[in-house]
């Protein structure tokens, strides 16, 4: 079957369902029943169907990009942020003091926020810089009444990064890294901006102009760290449904990634109990079934 056709039909199929997220206010206004699909193949076309070309929050899917690009510069953050999953929900901070103060992953809130603090000033004008380029859409951006309602609702993050940085897991001051985060979180993209920014880890770490980001252990890493985390305490069912590394946000959005062939990018905001969208890993899971394409 075409491409073309296979998204046509996935989006026929699939039943828009579950809760908007209600926490952020400014997320809880959206069309609970928006759905939207795009897939990216390595040479860059893109096949939609539904309101792929319709802009919507990335929330934690920033996360995915935030840790390739610290991990282009060097390793080190992997001494801050641990890579198992946590099998808790994604803003938890139990096993925070258990572990020191080193998060399980870099795609739960906690662990983003080191990445984030990692980076360091300026974090989110770079991960602006690095989806305009690779999305080819110049005019992304953050969604500033999104920023501001999420700003406003943040003591859950505050109190996240106060508690990382009691144990010396914080270089930067916790107000510029948690507006950093949520700038970050709050970038307005479609699901066809959001399938072309995410080719680089179908194509082994290589960006859309042909250079590196990553090589290809570091796109493995990042892949293999989708996988088992991106979906917070529902990786595993994730991984049992869909097959492919996959991250998700509180906005709606999954992104997922077939090695060699092609990035997906699949919006519906209705979410299940743990914060990923019911229509979207649906959506996936159809994909795989459909085309045979998973990384198994
Ligand atoms: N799972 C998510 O998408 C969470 C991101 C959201 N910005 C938060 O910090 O809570």
């Amino acid at each position: 079957m075409e491409l073309q056709q296979l998204v046509n039909r996935i989006a026929a199929e699939v039943t828009p369902g579950g809760e908007v997220a209600g926490y952020i206010p400014a997320l809880a206004r959206t069309d609970p029943h928006a759905f939207g699909l795009a897939v990216a193949t390595l040479d860059g076309e893109v096949f939609g169907a539904g309101d792929h070309l319709t802009p919507f929050s990335i929330q934690s899917i920033s996360k995915v990009f935030t840790l390739a690009l610290a991990l282009s510069r060097d390793d080190g953050v992997w001494s801050r942020v641990g890579r198992e999953p946590s099998g808790s929900p994604f803003n938890s901070l139990v096993q925070l003091e258990t572990e020191q103060g080193i998060p399980r992953n870099p795609f739960i809130n906690a662990g983003a926020l080191v990445v984030t603090d990692h980076l360091g000033l300026g974090a989110a004008d770079r991960l602006l810089g690095f989806l305009r380029r690779e999305s080819g859409n110049p005019a992304l951006d953050v969604d500033p009444e999104v920023a501001k309602s999420e700003l406003g609702h943040s003591d859950r993050n505050r109190a996240l990064a106060h508690f990382m940085s009691s144990y010396g897991n914080m270089r930067n001051d916790v107000d510029v890294v948690v507006r950093e985060y949520v700038r970050q979180c709050s970038i307005a993209m479609s699901c066809a901006d959001l399938a072309r920014a995410t080719l680089f880890l179908a194509r082994h770490g290589v960006r859309n102009d042909g250079t590196r980001l990553l090589g290809v252990s570091g796109a493995k890493r990042v892949n293999a760290v989708m996988l088992t985390c991106g979906t917070y305490d529902a990786a595993g069912q994730f991984a049992y449904r869909v097959g492919l590394p996959g991250k998700s946000g509180v906005g709606g959005g999954v992104i997922a990634v077939v090695p060699g062939r092609c990035a997906i990018c699949v919006w519906s905001p209705g979410l299940d109990a743990r914060g990923n969208s019911v229509a979207g890993v649906d959506a996936l899971d159809r994909f795989t079934t459909l085309t045979g394409w998973s990384v198994f």
